[in-house]
């Protein structure tokens, strides 16, 4: 691993900061050299490493200003606290603290509109907001962006050595000093991690936005929360990020998405095999350990989240008539709110009318159809009779089931409104004209109160505003920056 000491100290007291170079593939295609252009490790305490986001420019920053957005910065601190609350791998985030400067940054105007995904469409006018500075800390923020450059330029002796680390960071066995089997099992393991962590993200709807190899941790944790949202009206091809050509990391896209980076790193990682020729195989080893795995979690995954004991083929039936009903009704649901109310759905002995009251909350038409009509309403009800039914079979109606999916279907994610109301209080986001400058009193309590509910996210928290728990409020649907951003 190449590292530079940096132009500038990264704070006042004493700290010498390390910043890596990486390489960074989106799909198969190479983007060329990257690096930490604004993050910077400080330490390592307790296993953690410890890094700056935002506090100075790096020999990798290309000509960028090295900092980040408070808007950004508190994104990442309330996504991190989410995922980790919701059990899904992530990075996690210490502290948020502004720096009093003020930073240009492209930004959406009011009137601008989402469009298809699969045509580039990045914020054209300039704003100003305010600077911040985010610690977070990861056991290790290894991506697979730091193997792949070495491979690209044929340092065989520095990918062996990144190799090596990554297997000491993975805690792979010795395998009798087998270097070719401890390589296949490294890649094996980092297959398994991928798998596991998409099939996590599709679990609480978890839009990653942006899946190149700069952004992807070998220890498959989830990094960078960037241009990321939770899915509020459920689609398989939701995509909050403007600059995904192609829709190509779209929320169900994520598993291939998953798999190609797998396949890319892996034959990068294949080429220190001794006796050579190592990549190709070690790609396909590792696309069989990445589709077995998670095909085994997101089997995982539908089970609990339809509350069954068992996955059967009547599970994933059900799974992709739901999906299917969910994609096409005329208003959308929430995906978050329709699996929290899912488990009022049939206890009781309640039926399919007592069901449909219980899940009706979720549906938008509440808030844009005349009268609140669901057009859908008897394909719905068609669906929660096979539903009631399958559970019934499963002898399913009792406190198992109820178990099963609160452990699996949180009440609350932290969606984009959410951190916007977060950033917005604490003078996060795009500012008015004249305004700025520091010294105004800003107001952090929302974000406190927030990372509470977040990091638990599977029962009620008291005492906060009860929209949290509902759908996203009509003001925000569609909103730039929001339901769209880069
Ligand atoms: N303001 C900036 N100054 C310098 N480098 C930057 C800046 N913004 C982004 N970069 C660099 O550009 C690349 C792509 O940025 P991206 O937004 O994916 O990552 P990031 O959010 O900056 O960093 P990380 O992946 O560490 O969370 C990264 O190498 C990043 O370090």
């Amino acid at each position: 691993m190449k590292n530079g000491k940096l132009p500038r100290t990264v704070t006042n007291w004493d700290a010498e900061g390390l910043a890596t170079v990486y390489g960074c593939h989106c799909g198969t295609e190479y983007f060329g050299q990257l690096g930490d252009g604004r993050a910077v490790t400080i330490t390592e305490h307790e296993g953690y490493e410890i890094q700056l986001k935002g506090s100075t420019q790096t020999p990798f920053s290309r000509g960028f200003d090295g900092k980040a957005t408070l808007r950004g910065c508190v994104r990442e601190l309330l996504g991190c606290e989410g995922l980790s609350g919701l059990n899904v791998p992530t990075t996690l985030s210490l502290s948020v603290i502004g720096t009093g400067e003020i930073i240009e940054r492209p930004w959406y105007s009011n009137n601008d509109q989402p469009r298809n995904t699969g045509r580039k469409f990045p914020p054209m006018h300039m704003g100003r907001e305010r600077a911040a500075v985010l610690t977070r800390l990861a056991k290790s923020f290894l991506r697979m962006g730091h193997f792949e450059i070495h491979w690209l330029r044929g340092e065989s002796e520095e990918l062996r050595k990144l190799v090596l680390h990554g297997m000491d960071v993975l805690d792979i066995g010795d395998y009798d000093g087998d270097w070719n089997v401890r390589v296949k099992e490294f890649v094996n393991e980092v297959s398994r991690r991928q798998a596991y962590l998409v099939a996590s993200w599709l679990r609480v709807g978890y839009c990653q936005g942006n899946m190149n190899s700069d952004n992807t941790a070998v220890t498959g944790v989830t990094l960078d929360l960037g241009p990321f949202a939770f899915v509020d009206k459920y689609s398989r091809d939701f995509q909050p990020f403007t600059s995904d050509g192609g829709g190509r990391f779209g929320l169900c896209m994520q598993p291939s998405a998953a798999l190609t980076a797998v396949k890319v790193w892996a034959t990068a990682v294949g080429a220190c095999v001794e006796g050579g020729g190592g990549g190709e195989e070690i790609a396909m080893e590792a696309e069989r350990t990445f589709r077995e795995a998670f095909e085994k979690e997101w089997r995982e995954v539908r089970r609990r989240k339809l509350g069954f004991e068992t996955y059967t083929a009547r599970v994933g039936d059900l799974w992709g008539g739901l999906e299917e009903l969910m994609e096409r009704t005329k208003h959308g649901v929430d995906f978050t709110v329709l699996f929290a109310s899912m488990v009022n759905v049939g206890t009781g002995g309640a039926g399919v009318e007592e069901g449909w009251e219980a899940i009706r909350e979720a549906f938008y038409a509440l808030d844009e159809a005349p009268g609140g009509r669901v057009e859908e309403e008897d394909e719905w009800k068609v669906w929660l009779r096979e539903y009631l039914e399958a559970i019934e079979a499963e002898g399913g109606r009792g406190e198992g089931r109820v178990d099963i999916m609160t452990g699996a279907n949180p009440l609350v994610v932290p969606r984009n409104w959410i951190m916007y109301e977060c950033y917005e209080k604490a003078g996060g986001g795009p500012l008015a004209e004249g305004e700025g400058g520091g010294g105004e009193d800003k107001d952090f309590e929302k974000i406190r109160d927030m990372m509470e509910v977040v990091a638990n996210p599977y029962q009620i928290y008291g005492g906060v505003d009860e929209r949290i728990y509902g759908r996203t409020p009509k003001e925000y649907v569609g909103k730039p920056g929001l339901a769209f951003l880069s």
